[in-house]
C-alpha cells in the first residue's frame, strides 16, 4: 500500500475501494445487459421482417441483423475485463477505460473506449508529465466481480486529502501472471513508448522495433485493434493483414485481436500467404539466404522461359499427303520469338501458337500442297486434329509454378537458369534443396519463389468476371434468394474476399527482420495500396544474406511512403536474470547494441548443464520434468532445427505443457520456463549467434540450457 496514511488498516481501505468501483462496475453490466437485449431484438425484428418487402429493402434489413449479430458478438467477446481502468483527473472529472465505449441511457459515457482519445491519457500519464491525471487506477476482475485494484498516485499535489492509493502499480501485478498457450492482450497496462507507437496516424510506414521482450508484437496487433476503431470502414474494408514468421508463431497471436474484440483481420505466416500453400519446412541458413535473394529472379525466369523438360522435340504432321516438320531448332526460335524478355508465359502462349500455325502454313505453301485451302481454314483443320493439339498441349502447357520450380531440381537446369547470376558455391548449395518439393511440399522460402513464378509467368486468361453484386445471380436476373443466401451474402461482401486477395488497406510485419528480400517483393504484391506497420529486431535476424540487399527489397516494397519510427526499450518477458544470459550472447557480436532493461527480477539464475551425448536425452527429459514442477504455466523445450524429431522423442509423453519448437520456429514465441537443448550447436556463425539469442530470450521464469560443449557461453 501505498501514499497516504490513513487510520485505517491497508486490507480494509482495499476492501473499500474496490466495493467502490464495484459500484461503477455493477452499472457498467447491467447497462450492457440493456444492451444485449436491444442487439438481440434487433436481429430478431430482422428476420421477422426478412420475408416481407422488395428484395433492396431485404437486403438492408439483413445487413441491420448482420451488424446487430455483430454488436451481440462483441458485448459477448467483451465480456470479461470489461472496465479495467479509472482516471482520477485534476479537474475532478473521473473517465473508466475498458475495452470497450458504453454510455448510459443519458448518453453519458460510463466506460470509454481504450482507443478513444479520452483514453489516451491513461496510457501516457506519467509523474513526469501526468498529463492533468491525479490518480490512475487499475481496476483487475473475474467476470463480473472486482478482484484487486493497482494504482499510481502521478500527481500528489493535486490529489484532494481523501484520495486513496492502493497497490504496488499495475504492470508489474500483471506480469507475474502465468503465460498460456496464446499470447494476452496488454490492454490494461499498455505503457506510455508503446501507446504511442501504438496510435501512430494511420498513413505511410509505422516502423517499431525494440529488443527481445519489449512488446513489437503485442504493439502490432493492439495497432491493427487501434486501427479498427479509428476509421473503421477504411481497414475493415479494405481489410489488415498481419504477417508472421512461421505458423507456430500465428497460432500464438491469434487469439489476441479476438481478446480485443477485433476479428476481420487476415493472419498469415511467411509459408501460408500464397493461397494453396501452407509451407513450414526450413531451409537451412546458407540455402534459405540464396533463395531468399534478388538474385533468384532472374534464375526463376529464365527457367519460366525454357523448353519443357522431355517437352516434343520436333512436329510431324502429315498434311494432305505431304510431310510438315519443324524441328527442335525451329520450335526454340518460335519459342524465344513468341516470348521475349520480360513476357509471361501462360499470357503469351496464344501467340507461340499463332507463330506455330504461321510457319506450318508458309511450309504448306512451299511445298505446295494440293487443294490447300485458305490459311483461316487451314489452321481450323489443324485444330480439330487431335495429334495436333496434343503437340501443342505438351510444347506449351499451362505452366503452374510449381512445376517450374520443380525443374530447379535438375543439376544440368538450375546450373544453365544460375550460371553467370549465381557463384559456382552457391550453385552448388542450393543443389539438392528443391529435391524434396514432391514428396514434401516446399520450404518456407520457396513460396516467396513460386510467388514470383507466378507473376514471371502471369496467369491464363480468366473466363468473363462475375457480377459484383452478390445478389445478382445472371444477367437480367435479379434471383429471388431464401434469406440464409442474403445473410451469407451480406457477410460475404463484409469479409470475405478472393482467395489471392491483395488490396489490403494495412499490413502489419511482425519479425520484420526476417523477412528476406523475396518475402518483402511476396508481401509488396499484396499491399500495393497499404499502408504499414512493420515491427522487428534487427538483433535477432537469422539472415546471413546480403543485409543491404535486404534494405534495398525492403524499402522497394515500402515505397515512398511516409515513415515514421518508434523504438522500445524495456524488456518485459524476462526475468533480469534470464536476459542477462541472453544479453551476454549477442554481445559477443554485437558489442555496442543497444539493449532493453528487463524490469523483473525472480532472483533464480539460469542453469546450465553439460553431460554426455549419451546421458543427453534423459537429462533433458528430467530438466523438463523439473521445470513442469517449478511454474504453472508453459515450458518450451527448443532445439537446433535438425534435431527436432530426435528431442521431440525424448520428452514423448509429457503434459501438453510442453512445447517442442526448434530455434527458428521459437521467434517470437514466450515461455514460462525453457530447457534450451545443444545451445552449441546452434551457436555456429553469427547468424546461429543471433539465433540463440533468440531462444535465450524466450522464458519469463526459467531457463536451463543442456547440451554436450560447453563452448557457447
Ligand atoms: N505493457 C505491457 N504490459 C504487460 N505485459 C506486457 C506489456 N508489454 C509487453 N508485455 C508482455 O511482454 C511479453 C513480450 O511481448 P512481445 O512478445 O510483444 O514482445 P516482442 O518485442 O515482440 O518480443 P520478441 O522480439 O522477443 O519476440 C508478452 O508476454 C507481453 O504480453
Amino acid at each position: 500500500m501505498r501514499g497516504r496514511t490513513t487510520d485505517l488498516s491497508d486490507a480494509t481501505v482495499l476492501q473499500q475501494e474496490i466495493a467502490v468501483e464495484q459500484e461503477h462496475v455493477d452499472r457498467v453490466y447491467a447497462r450492457l445487459d440493456e444492451l444485449r437485449r436491444d442487439a438481440s431484438r434487433a436481429e430478431k425484428e430482422g428476420y421477422r421482417l426478412a420475408g416481407v418487402g422488395t428484395f433492396g429493402a431485404l437486403v438492408e434489413r439483413d445487413a441491420m441483423v448482420f451488424h446487430a449479430a455483430r454488436r451481440r458478438h462483441a458485448l459477448d467477446t467483451e465480456y470479461e475485463g470489461l472496465v479495467f481502468g479509472r482516471l482520477d483527473l485534476k479537474t475532478e472529472a473521473t473517465h473508466y477505460v475498458g475495452r470497450m465505449g458504453i454510455r448510459d441511457e443519458d448518453s453519458k459515457p460510463l466506460v470509454v473506449d481504450w482507443r478513444a482519445p479520452a483514453a489516451a491519457a491513461f496510457y501516457r500519464a506519467t509523474p513526469a508529465d501526468p498529463l492533468g491525471v491525479v490518480r490512475r487506477r487499475m481496476i483487475q476482475s473475474s467476470r463480473e466481480r472486482v478482484t484487486g485494484i493497482e494504482d499510481d498516485l502521478l500527481d500528489p499535489d493535486a490529489a484532494p486529502a481523501d484520495m486513496r492509493v492502493v497497490g504496488d502499480g499495475a504492470l508489474l501485478a500483471s506480469l507475474a501472471k502465468a503465460t498460456g498457450r496464446g499470447m494476452r492482450d496488454i490492454v490494461a497496462t499498455i505503457q506510455r513508448e508503446q501507446d504511442e507507437a501504438i496510435r501512430s496516424p494511420a498513413s505511410g510506414v509505422t516502423i517499431v522495433t525494440g529488443g527481445p521482450g519489449t512488446g513489437k508484437t503485442a504493439v502490432a496487433l493492439h495497432r491493427a485493434a487501434y486501427l479498427l476503431y479509428s476509421d473503421r470502414s477504411r481497414f475493415a474494408g479494405g481489410g489488415i493483414l498481419v504477417v508472421g514468421p512461421s505458423g507456430v508463431f500465428v497460432e500464438y497471436i491469434a487469439t489476441v485481436l479476438p481478446s480485443l474484440g477485433e476479428e476481420t483481420a487476415t493472419l498469415r505466416s511467411l509459408g501460408s500467404l500464397v493461397p494453396g500453400y501452407d509451407a513450414t519446412r526450413v531451409d537451412a541458413g546458407d540455402v534459405a539466404a540464396i533463395k531468399g535473394s534478388l538474385r533468384m529472379r532472374r534464375v526463376l525466369e529464365r527457367a519460366s522461359h525454357d523448353a519443357v523438360p522431355n517437352g516434343p522435340s520436333e512436329l510431324r504432321l502429315l498434311y494432305r499427303g505431304t510431310l510438315l516438320r519443324l524441328d527442335s531448332a525451329a520450335l526454340d526460335k518460335i519459342r524465344r520469338q513468341a516470348l521475349p524478355r520480360g513476357a509471361r508465359r501462360n499470357e503469351v502462349r496464344g501467340h507461340g501458337f499463332d507463330r506455330v500455325f504461321d510457319a506450318l502454313w508458309a511450309q504448306a505453301r512451299d511445298h505446295k500442297v494440293t487443294g490447300l485451302p485458305e490459311k483461316r481454314e487451314f489452321e481450323a483443320e489443324l485444330a480439330d486434329r487431335n495429334d495436333f493439339r496434343e503437340f501443342l498441349k505438351a510444347w506449351w502447357p499451362r505452366f503452374t509454378p510449381m512445376r517450374v520450380l520443380r525443374w530447379l531440381a535438375d543439376p544440368g537446369r538450375l546450373r544453365a537458369y544460375a550460371t553467370g547470376v549465381l557463384s559456382r558455391d552457391e550453385i552448388a548449395t542450393l543443389q539438392g534443396s528443391f529435391d524434396a518439393l514432391d514428396a514434401e511440399g516446399p520450404t518456407i522460402a520457396d513460396v516467396a519463389l513460386l510467388d514470383e513464378l507466378d507473376e514471371l509467368m502471369g496467369r491464363p486468361r480468366k473466363p468473363a468476371k462475375k457480377s459484383k453484386n452478390p445478389f445478382h445471380v445472371r444477367d437480367g436476373i435479379q434471383e429471388v434468394s431464401t434469406y440464409a443466401d442474403r445473410q451469407a451474402a451480406a457477410r460475404a461482401q463484409q469479409v470475405q474476399r478472393e482467395e489471392d486477395y491483395r488490396e489490403y488497406a494495412h499490413i502489419v510485419v511482425d519479425e520484420s527482420q526476417d523477412v528476406s528480400p523475396m518475402q518483402w517483393r511476396m508481401i509488396g504484391r499484396r499491399g500495393s495500396y497499404a499502408s504499414w506497420t512493420i515491427v522487428g529486431d534487427p538483433a535477432q535476424t537469422a539472415w546471413s544474406g546480403d543485409p543491404e540487399e535486404l534494405d534495398r527489397a525492403r524499402d522497394r516494397a515500402l515505397g515512398s511512403r511516409k515513415r515514421a519510427s518508434y523504438a522500445l526499450t524495456t524488456n518485459y518477458r524476462n526475468s533480469s536474470e534470464i536476459f542477462a544470459v541472453a544479453a551476454s550472447v549477442i554481445r559477443k557480436i554485437m558489442p555496442d547494441l543497444p539493449l532493453p532493461s528487463a524490469v523483473r527480477s525472480t532472483g533464480v539464475d539460469p542453469a546450465d548443464v553439460v553431460t554426455t551425448v549419451t546421458a543427453l536425452p534423459e537429462a533433458v527429459r528430467e530438466l523438463t520434468e523439473k521445470q513442469l514442477a517449478e511454474v504453472d504455466g508453459t515450458i518450451g523445450v527448443i532445439m537446433p532445427v535438425p534435431r527436432r524429431d530426435e528431442v521431440a522423442g525424448w520428452v514423448a509423453g509429457l503434459p501438453e505443457r510442453v512445447q517442442v519448437v526448434t530455434a527458428l520456429e521459437a521467434k517470437g514465441m514466450e515461455y514460462d520456463a525453457v530447457v534450451l537443448v545443444e545451445p552449441a550447436q546452434i551457436a555456429v556463425d553469427r547468424a546461429g549467434i543471433r539465433t540463440l539469442y533468440v531462444a535465450l530470450s524466450r522464458a519469463t521464469q526459467r531457463l536451463t540450457t543442456v547440451g554436450t560443449n560447453p563452448g557457447w557461453l
